[in-house]
């Protein structure tokens, strides 16, 4: 039997991450952030002073550099060239340019293939990105399309930064969104889109628990076996 694969994806600060690291450790799988690779690819490339808007310079940079994922729900891991990024990859500069990046072919190509060597190795996975069911897990089971309103994701990002407050920092954060989203799904490669039998989940009313036993329940609907003691 092929791992189970739980696929979420979404727009940025749809509640992706949080909700699949919760979901993941009520069910006793692990966990891949597949953006938190796509920024690990950045980050080395603008450590190499690559031009980001260069992509023939990013495919080739990409070739060279290692990107490693921890897939421990409650300690996830990202290594890029041997250095722990978890914190620069979050950095102002990287959030700036991993569209870009991302939407070069090679590196999706390289991160593709990593993230189904994780899925392979795995007993069984959850998976957030924007292109997990249509591209990377085109299989899975269960797929999650996870959407929420700017003003709240962009009021939930500037909470966790301490800004809720800060009403130009609200305003920057939702621009932000935005702007990524936008080059985010009109990209020709494997763009952010919603696969035809994933779920819509529209998280802007709900609490981050509330989205988890949604997504926990219906995670058991389509694979009864995840209904264990686990979870
Ligand atoms: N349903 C919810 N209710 C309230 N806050 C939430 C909810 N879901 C997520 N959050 C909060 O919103 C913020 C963004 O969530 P998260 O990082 O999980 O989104 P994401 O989709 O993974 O974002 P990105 O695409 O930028 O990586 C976090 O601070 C998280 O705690
Ligand atoms: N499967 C994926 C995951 C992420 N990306 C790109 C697009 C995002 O703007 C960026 C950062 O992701 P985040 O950390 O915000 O989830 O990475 C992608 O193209 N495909």
């Amino acid at each position: 039997m092929p791992p189970v694969v739980i696929a979420l994806d979404g727009p940025s600060g749809s509640g992706k991450s949080s909700t699949a690291r919760k979901v993941a450790t009520r069910l006793g799988l692990a966990y891949l952030d597949t953006g938190a690779m796509y920024r690990a690819m950045t980050w080395a490339v603008l450590e190499r002073d690559v031009d980001v808007e260069d992509a023939e310079a990013v495919a080739e940079a990409a070739a060279e550099i290692v990107i490693e994922s921890g897939t421990d729900p409650q300690a996830p891991t990202i290594i890029a060239d041997g250095v722990d990024v978890a914190g620069p990859i979050r950095e102002q500069a990287v959030t700036d340019a991993v569209s870009q990046v991302s939407r070069v072919p090679a590196v999706r190509e390289r991160l593709v293939a990593l993230q189904r060597q994780t899925i392979a190795s795995s007993d069984g996975i959850v998976l957030e990105g924007r292109d997990i069911g249509t591209v990377v897990a085109p299989d899975a089971p269960l797929k999650l399309y996870l959407v929420a309103d700017t003003a709240a994701r962009a009021a939930r990002r500037a909470a966790e930064e301490g800004q809720a407050e800060v009403a130009a920092h609200v305003e920057a954060t939702a621009a932000s969104l935005q702007r990524r989203d936008a080059i985010d799904s009109t990209r020709t490669t494997s763009p952010l889109a919603k696969a035809d039998d994933a779920i819509e989940l529209d998280t802007t009313h709900l609490t981050l628990d509330e989205v988890v036993d949604e997504v926990v329940r219906l995670a058991v609907k389509a694979v009864p076996d995840l209904g264990g003691p686990a979870s």
